[in-house]
């Protein structure tokens, strides 16, 4: 794992220099904010692409639907309002009333009421995702203020590596599993919230990374090894890191202007 998060490293740095650098702050964190709001949602089941997360960043409640249900689109605009909620104050320390706070932004339009749930307050059942039935509800709930503090210790003292900080709040997190629904996202919120306090880039889990992410979380539980998620955020975050600096390098140099008619096959 050393080796990786040494690589990991040094990605950053690269990262840094050619992309994050080169762009506006606001621009960047824009970009940021579409591409982590649509992923995040998609891995529950929303069906917006990225693209249409733009147009709805860009147009709000004016933007014309297609094939999208009126749902989605206000699951995509609270996740904006959660995301700007946390990141745009980044010094603010990781407490219960934040995390709280969090998942009410972020269910405001979309929890079911029908069902008795309020945004912002954690379950009154047991609670399972998958094939997981998670511990006794009650017993997880009180477990969340020493999660919080441990978290935000760790954070101060900065002995451990942000990835890891990071994983071990979101694997107990979602083992806590405290609310009645958005667990998976806010847990993710959360975790880039804690990387982003060190300067560190989004780890973005989406459709195509959701079978092994879940596959990570369960291995680290049975193996009460935390280490096997920070692997899973370390390899996610270098794909991407690498696939936009490729990107980026590849429509540098192998750009094709050419007004020439194309030849008949
Ligand atoms: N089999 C599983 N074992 C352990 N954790 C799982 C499993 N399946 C999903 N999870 C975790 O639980 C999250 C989903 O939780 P759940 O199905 O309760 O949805 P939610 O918490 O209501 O809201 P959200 O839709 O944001 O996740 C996933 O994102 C993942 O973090």
């Amino acid at each position: 794992m050393e080796e990786l998060l040494k690589k990991y490293d040094s990605l950053v740095l690269e990262y840094n220099k050619t992309i994050v650098d080169s762009f506006s702050i606001e621009d960047f964190r824009e970009y940021n904010e579409i591409l982590f709001s649509a992923h995040n949602c998609a891995v529950e089941g929303n069906t917006f692409t990225v693209d249409e997360t733009r147009e709805l960043r860009e147009q709000g409640i004016n933007l014309k639907l297609q094939n999208r249900s009126l749902y989605e689109a206000y699951e995509i605009l609270d996740h904006f309002k959660a995301y700007e909620f946390l990141f745009n104050d980044l010094e603010q320390p990781l407490t219960e009333e934040l995390i709280k706070q969090t998942q009410k932004i972020l269910t405001e339009n979309t929890i079911r009421f029908s069902k008795g749930y309020e945004p912002g307050e954690y379950t009154d059942t047991q609670m399972a995702a998958g094939d997981t039935v998670f511990g006794d509800y009650k017993v997880n709930i009180s477990r969340m203020p020493s999660l919080i503090n441990s978290t935000q210790n760790a954070i101060e003292k900065a002995e451990l590596h942000p990835l890891d900080i990071s994983t071990r709040f979101h694997q107990f997190f979602i083992y806590l599993h405290p609310f009645p629904d958005g667990n998976g996202r806010t847990g993710r919120l959360i975790s880039n919230f804690i990387l982003a306090k060190f300067n560190q880039p989004h780890v973005i889990i989406g459709t195509v990374e959701k079978a092994a992410y879940i596959e990570a979380l369960k291995q680290s539980a049975r193996h009460q090894d935390t280490d096997i998620l920070t692997v899973f955020f370390a390899e996610t975050a270098i794909n991407r890191m690498q696939k936009e600096m490729d990107q980026k390098k590849n429509l540098t140099q192998n750009f094709n202007m050419s007004f020439k008619p194309k030849k008949k096959e």
